[in-house]
């Protein structure tokens, strides 16, 4: 069988747009104690924490609200294309002037998860010897990535957040803020997520990083000074895993056995194809594995005698939520978490078509569940 290896195979700069200091929008940086510590026991030095606030901090500090981004979001979760970034907030339809969470009412401040590439430090990031970390980036844990935002909320004098609401990756760290911190925490979101990663979410990662190491491209990580990062492999990886983001019903009834009009290829490969080629453009490899790791790796229960008693320790109002239609991080994972949080009522399931991609989509059912949260 040839591979057809698809346009983003073309040379693309290794600094495609994901870049530090491209597409800031109103990016602000908290820099991190130094070292900063990791539960790996290794630590990072000179890190930082890139975020954007929306709204005005109550005198009391009790109207802020921390929104956590899914694997490849950013802090721009609020906004049109144009105003200082390039797409527009990977949440606008919920967050934003005159949405459920307004930022006349709220005070809203989403982050770029430590690791990532769109301004918090990751293996992208330069050392303080101005070298990338690249294959020294050490490893992360979701655990990591809330414990540099509770230095954020200390920061901006945030004592408890009245939510913090997230989805998929973002929904571990908002269990883990809920988990860690439960006195900081007083509702919660936790949408299409999972307390443990399970066995199929680690073999599909795996997967996409297996893409990712057998490009040639990828040079064990250190790709930095290379004329070409490993595109490539990303691409697959982003195929592979966008695959499992939508549902079977939903690729059948829009693409069905389809050929892309005047091409051999079919059109779900077209789309695709579309999907790798964007997430090329915005994202970094180094990144991308760093994350998916830190989501394998994911157990609440870890060092706490499980996952059951973990979530016994959360304190907080908490919605917990999922598609029905997700096929990644099924209903089940959710029902264990809504059955083992004190104060979680039913699970709430979101009715979609689009699987696990429906946390993004289907923004009108996850509003009416945080606007409810929000006002009980
Ligand atoms: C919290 C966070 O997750 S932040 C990160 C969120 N953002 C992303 O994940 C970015 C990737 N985007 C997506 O996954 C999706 O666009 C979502 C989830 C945001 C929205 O899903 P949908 O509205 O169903 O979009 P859909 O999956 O249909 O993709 C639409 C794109 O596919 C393209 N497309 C559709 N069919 C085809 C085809 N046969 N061939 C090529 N391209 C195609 C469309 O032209 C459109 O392109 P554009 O986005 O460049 O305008
Ligand atoms: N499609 C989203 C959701 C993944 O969980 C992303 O790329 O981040």
């Amino acid at each position: 069988m040839t591979l057809v290896r698809p346009d983003v195979s073309a040379p693309l700069p290794v600094t495609a747009a994901w870049r530090e200091g491209d597409h800031p929008g109103q990016r602000k940086f908290l820099t991190l104690p130094d070292p900063f510590p990791l539960q790996s026991g290794g630590a990072l030095l000179g890190a930082k924490l890139a975020y954007e606030t929306w709204g005005t901090l109550d005198p009391d500090g009790g109207n802020a609200i921390l929104v956590e981004h899914a694997l490849t979001g950013d802090s721009h979760v609020i906004g049109e294309a144009g105003e200082g970034h390039p797409t527009p907030g990977w949440w606008s339809e919920l967050i934003g002037p005159g949405r459920v969470v307004d930022p006349a009412r709220w005070f809203i401040v989403c982050t770029n998860a430590l690791g990532g590439c769109q301004g918090s430090t990751g293996p992208s990031s330069l050392d303080p010897q101005g070298k990338p970390w690249g294959s020294r980036f050490p490893a992360l844990t979701v655990r990591d990535m809330t414990r540099a935002e509770v230095h954020l909320a200390d920061a901006l004098g945030v004592r408890r957040w009245a939510a913090v609401i997230g989805g998929s990756l973002g929904s571990m760290r908002t269990l883990e803020w809920a988990v860690d911190q439960p006195d900081r925490v007083e509702s919660a979101l936790v949408l299409a997520g999972t307390a443990v990663a399970s066995a199929e979410q680690i073999a599909w990662c795996y997967t996409q990083l297996s893409a990712i190491y057998s490009d040639p491209h990828w040079y064990d990580g250190d790709y930095y000074d290379k004329p070409v990062g490993p595109h490539l492999g990303l691409s697959l990886a982003r195929r592979i895993a966008h695959t499992t983001y939508r549902s079977p019903g939903e690729l059948e009834a829009r693409f069905g056995h389809a050929r892309q009009p005047g091409e051999e290829r079919f059109a779900v490969e077209s789309y695709l194809d579309h999907h790798a080629r964007k997430l090329v453009r915005r994202f970094d490899a180094g990144s991308y594995v760093a994350l998916t790791k830190a989501m394998t790796s994911f157990d609440v229960g870890r060092d706490r005698g499980g996952a059951e008693a973990a979530l016994r320790r959360v304190t907080a109002r908490v919605a917990v939520a999922g598609v029905d239609s997700d096929r990644i991080y099924p209903l089940e994972q959710q029902e264990f978490i809504a059955e083992h949080i004190p104060a979680s009522g039913p699970l709430h399931v979101v009715h979609s078509d689009y699987g696990h991609d429906g946390l993004l989509i289907e923004a009108e059912q996850v509003g009416r569940i945080v606007a409810d949260l929000l006002d009980p």
